[in-house]
């Protein structure tokens, strides 16, 4: 009896939201909930999503990394809302997509609290990954590149397993996000859910944190107050650099289409960190120094989305090449750090 009800829960559709979604007379809007949408990305995703006035955007976000002045322009819109809300706990809504990207992105901010970010991930996909099932939604993981960890296969296609250290410094993002992409795929089977899982390779943009730790803010921060560019040992180590509005237009294609993922999102342009700080230096500083200084553990040599996939199922590639997204992150920069042009 177990056995046939469990069968019959896989091919029966997932349930719709309210009747109202079925209704004849009444066209609801389509209410989409986006975890960590006060963050860099998530803001950005909002930004975009609510152009469309057939959107009602629900953020729910614990203001650990994102921040309520990325949402400013939206706060008492009609059709937005934002929840104070932690994933680790669970939460009940009626919304037919959730985007769930919430998590500290940046090595600096995972690391700080190791068991937090876990439970972010594992803890936190699970509520994500219940309340779609319970309500019908289509879910979308923001998983990464360093599901790949210290990849032994150049550029990296989805198909490649990865090199990851599971007791590392770095494993409680990345092996988090390895179990988000288990669960998404445990609910896909067992219940029916609608899932897509984007992989995001290191993305750039305004509304960067400041001080977020990663590189082109790092850099991009230090050309501005007059510093040395922190270039982390050896130098040689590689990077694929999307900027943001590239990686949202790939979220929503993703989400709207049909195949499940995963699909690397990510701009294949690779730079060494070298290169990277010798750009910054030429269009930001030409008279700050670049340093080398020592690195964290585990650093991954080499990273470059193989972006086939993504080309073919979603008709994505990026647009904006490096030295196109450096200057519009800069003016963003130079207007919060109170740093004018002279
Ligand atoms: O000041 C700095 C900061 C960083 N680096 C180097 O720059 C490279 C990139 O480091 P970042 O901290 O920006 O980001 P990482 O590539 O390590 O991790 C990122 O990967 C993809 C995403 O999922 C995440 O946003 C993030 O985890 C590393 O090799 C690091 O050693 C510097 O050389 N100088």
């Amino acid at each position: 009896m177990a056995a046939t009800s469990e069968k019959q829960n896989t091919t029966k559709p997932p349930p719709s939201p309210s009747p109202l979604r079925n209704s004849k007379f009444c066209q609801p809007n389509m209410r989409i909930l986006i975890s960590g949408g006060a963050g860099f990305i998530g803001s950005h995703l909002v930004d975009k999503l609510m152009e469309n006035e057939k959107n009602e955007v629900v953020v729910a976000d614990n203001y650990f990394t994102g921040s309520k002045e990325n949402l400013k322009k939206w706060i008492g819109h009609p059709r937005f809302e934002l929840i104070r809300h932690d994933v680790t706990e669970p939460l009940l809504i009626e919304v037919d997509r959730i985007y769930h990207l919430a998590c500290p992105a940046s090595p600096i901010f995972y690391k700080y609290n190791p068991v937090k970010t876990i439970k972010t991930n594992v803890i936190g996909t699970l509520n994500m990954l219940g309340l779609a099932k319970r309500v019908g939604a289509r879910i979308l993981l923001t998983s990464t590149s360093e599901v790949y960890g210290d990849p032994l296969i150049h550029p990296q296609p989805e198909s490649y397993w990865g090199n990851v250290n599971p007791i590392g410094v770095r494993s409680c993002y990345d092996e988090g996000k390895r179990v988000a992409e288990t669960l998404m795929f445990d609910y896909h089977r067992q219940h029916g859910i609608e899932i897509r899982i984007a992989r995001i390779f290191n993305t750039y943009g305004p509304r960067m944190n400041i001080d977020d730790g990663r590189v082109v803010s790092n850099f991009i921060a230090q050309a501005l107050r007059g510093e040395a560019l922190t270039v982390q040992k050896p130098g040689t180590q590689t990077r694929s650099f999307c900027y943001v509005s590239d990686m949202v237009d790939g979220l929503i294609r993703l989400m709207e289409g049909n195949d499940t993922g995963p699909i690397n999102i990510g701009n294949p342009g690779e730079f060494t960190m070298v290169e990277l700080a010798e750009t910054v230096k030429e269009l930001i500083n030409p008279s700050i120094e670049i340093k080398m200084v020592e690195n964290t553990p585990d650093d991954p040599r080499q990273r470059k989305p193989d972006i086939s996939k993504a080309k073919e199922v979603l008709g994505w590639e990026p647009k904006v090449k490096l030295r196109e997204g450096l200057p519009l992150m800069e003016e963003d920069f130079r207007l919060r750090l109170n740093v004018p042009r002279n």
